[in-house]
């Protein structure tokens, strides 16, 4: 049974309301004022609130508008005088579910109640399937493609073949290539990312097979290189379609003999290891121009796992921002409205899922109280610090802190939550941009934890 938390000034009305509810099935407590129905929002744990804005003490709109957030956790109808569309639409922006104009029609009120408690049923049944879901492997979702994805990685994690993942960018590539190697034999060994389009071409192959001291100006010492660091795990070559063809022939040769030699070595050195790439470029038409060796794709592409774009499987949007959001906010209670997901699931998402995390994460910054709105997270993809309604802060102090919260947002949000890029941006070093972080609670791993260290090349 669904309990309804139903506020409104007339008695006659709430008693009529109240019983017309209790007809259809559901529990029903009322308020007379905005604070009773706080106090009753936290005891009785409603499903939905009916709220009608004009109430006393103030009698305003404006008072009514304000309570909306209080109770936007769960679908929020209001109710207002007929016709008055403004305030409606208002509401629905302060994070209201619906609307219902007074006096209010019997069979509508049956309607919304039953609409809004059947958003609701579906978010509790996201959230359980959320705890259900086992997230060893990292990859968040239930749709049937990342379902099969799921099954793919743990028939072929045990293989020694190679295999390419093949996918638009920030669609999960390399979190695959993790899950493989995670279930795998190999999973005690390192797992080693090579952002083959990050590193200029002159340099990957020192970057790669490591270098001797004295082999070229600045090579000062010894330097062992990421295949060696990979020995006995994996060695994943991410944008493998960026390599340039030099590079390509090298590596064809490590791949067929399993030996290679350091830049300035003569010796020749052993190393095994799995290897796993990926890229966003289709390296059949590739092949086809010429720009990229056709024995070289033979030997990568044992077998081909392809991740989804968003856009592809919509219905894992809720799911995944859902998870996101609370990544980003550890310390914080945030809940992303009604209206919040409603304006996810119809973005396209030509960034994937990594724009989707970079939005939650920035909207999460932007969100006062303890929901993140649709307005939260249009801002926050806009990056647009200028168009962010200004802020009424108290003191100095939060106005600064204010301002810091929503620049950083922005950066973050227009870097694809990249910390060095949004440091450039605004000017500050990384660390400079993490303690500032940290200080405005905006996150909280201490500095060297938790990823800070442990990928050998930053993204770009
Ligand atoms: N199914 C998923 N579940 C949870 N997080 C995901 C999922 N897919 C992608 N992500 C997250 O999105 C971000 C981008 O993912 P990843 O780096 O694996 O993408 P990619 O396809 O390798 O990108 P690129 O082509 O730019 O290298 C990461 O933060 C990753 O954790």
């Amino acid at each position: 049974m669904s309990k309804l938390l139903l506020v409104d000034d007339e008695p006659a009305f709430r008693r009529l309301a109240a019983a017309w509810l209790e007809k259809q099935g559901h529990a029903v407590v009322t308020a007379a004022d905005g604070a009773e129905a706080q106090a009753l929002f936290r005891s009785e744990r409603p499903d939905l609130v009916l709220l009608d804005l004009v109430m006393p003490p103030e009698r305003t709109p404006e008072a009514g508008l304000a309570l909306v957030p209080a109770f936007a956790t769960v679908p929020v109808v209001v109710l207002t005088a007929h016709a008055d569309h403004e305030l409606a639409l208002r509401a629905v922006a302060a994070g209201a579910w619906d609307f219902l104009a007074k006096p209010v029609d019997p069979d509508l009120l049956r309607f919304v109640v039953s609409r809004a408690l059947a958003k609701r049923a579906l978010e509790r049944e996201l959230a359980a399937l959320r705890d259900a879901q086992a997230t060893e492997d990292g990859i968040v979702g239930t749709s049937r493609t990342i379902l099969r994805l799921k099954e793919m990685i743990r028939r072929i994690a045990p293989a020694e073949v190679p295999v390419i993942v093949l996918g638009p960018s920030g669609s999960g590539k390399e979190l695959v290539a993790r899950a493989l190697h995670a279930a795998s034999p190999r999973a005690a060994a390192p797992f080693v990312a090579v952002h083959c389009g990050a590193i200029p071409a002159e340099l990957l192959e020192s970057e790669l097979f490591g270098h001797l001291k004295g082999s070229f100006t600045g090579a000062h010492r010894d330097h062992p290189g990421l295949v060696a660091a990979a020995e006995g795990g994996t060695l994943f070559l991410d944008e493998v379609g960026e390599m340039p063809p030099p590079m390509q022939v090298k590596l064809l040769r490590f791949l067929q003999e399993g030996t290679y030699s350091p830049v300035g070595g003569r010796q020749p050195l052993t190393a095994d290891m799995r290897i796993v790439s990926a890229t966003h470029r289709d390296l059949d038409a590739m092949v086809a121009q010429g720009a990229f060796r056709e024995d070289f794709y033979y030997r990568l592409k044992g077998l081909i796992l392809r991740t989804p774009a968003l856009a592809d499987r919509r219905e894992d949007i809720a799911l995944l921002a859902t998870r996101f959001l609370e990544e980003a906010v550890k310390r914080r209670r945030l809940r992303l409205a009604p209206d919040a997901l409603a304006w996810l699931v119809e973005q396209d998402w030509p960034g994937n899922v990594r724009e989707l995390r970079a939005v939650v994460a920035a909207g999460a910054v932007l969100a006062d109280g303890e929901t993140v709105t649709a307005a939260d997270l249009v801002f926050a993809r806009s990056g647009d610090v200028a168009a962010l309604a200004p802020a009424a802060p108290a003191t100095l102090a939060e106005a600064v802190a204010d301002l810091e919260r929503r620049m950083i947002a922005a950066a973050l949000a227009a870097t694809g939550n990249n910390h060095s890029a949004a440091a450039r941006r605004l000017g500050l070093s990384r660390v400079g941009l993490l303690k500032m972080m940290t200080r405005l609670g905006l996150r909280n791993t201490r500095l060297g934890e938790a990823g800070d260290a442990c990928v050998p090349l930053e993204r770009r």
